[in-house]
């Protein structure tokens, strides 16, 4: 039998979704808080475990070295990978906002400098808007650029909405719900049909 292979985001929504994967029954051989190995085995074998950043688990699905992969919809957004979006997770539930100086108007600035980690997120919200912007493009410590001017608002994940509240800066415009998938690389949907199918069977039935 073929092993299957989930590439597994790191980072704060990686033992939410290992959890998950124990509910369904499926559990791995070494795995402990840490270690740090990055693949592991099913005790069957039959699913073969490999963690990796979550910007990059869309590239292993797409390019096939992963036939699954669970990660957030900001990763799979941005990645704009050919990937089939299958499941959602209902783990790491945040959203994406605009935000910055409480008191800015979003419509008065002609050409909004816009910060984020997730560029093309941030270019499709305001092309939608209709707000001409031009980005910026950062890897983390976001909220930095409205406070000391490199930008005037930023895109940016939001949660418990402490890192905005402790920077003095507000939510001006939502722009989409965020949670972890589950995604699938296109050829094998077609090859490891049934594995798939049962695999997604189970997760489905483990939410309800
Ligand atoms: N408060 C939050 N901030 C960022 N991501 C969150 C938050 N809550 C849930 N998430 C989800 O968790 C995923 C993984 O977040 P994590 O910060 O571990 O990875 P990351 O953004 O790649 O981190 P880093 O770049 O710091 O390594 C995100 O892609 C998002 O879907
Ligand atoms: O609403 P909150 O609960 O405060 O969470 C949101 C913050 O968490 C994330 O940052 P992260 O911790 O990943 O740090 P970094 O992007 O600055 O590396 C995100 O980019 C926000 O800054």
């Amino acid at each position: 039998m073929d092993t299957i292979t989930i590439a597994l985001a790191k980072g704060r929504t990686a033992e939410d979704s290992i959890t998950l994967l124990n509910d369904i029954g499926i559990y791995f051989n070494d795995l402990h808080e840490k270690s740090r190995k990055l693949v592991f085995y099913s005790t069957d074998k039959a699913i073969r475990l490999i963690f990796v950043k979550a910007v990059d688990v869309p590239t292993y699905v797409e390019k096939g070295s992963a036939d699954l992969g669970v990660v957030g919809k900001d990763n799979i957004l941005e990645a704009q990978a050919d990937v089939y979006e299958m499941l959602d997770l209902k783990l790491g539930k945040c959203k994406f906002v605009v935000a910055g100086d409480p008191d800015l108007e979003l419509g008065t600035i002609q050409r909004l400098k816009v910060a984020s980690k997730y560029p093309i997120i941030a270019k499709n919200h305001f092309l939608k808007t209709g707000q001409s912007i031009e980005t910026i493009k950062l890897n983390g410590s976001v909220e930095l650029a409205p406070l000391i001017g490199l930008a005037d608002v930023i895109v940016d994940i939001v949660e418990t909405g402490n890192t905005l509240k402790e920077n003095g800066l507000s939510v001006l415009e939502e722009v989409e719900n965020i949670s972890t998938r589950l995604i699938v690389n296109k050829a094998s949907f077609a090859t490891k049909s049934d594995r798939i199918q049962s695999f997604l069977k189970k997760l489905k039935s483990a939410l309800e």
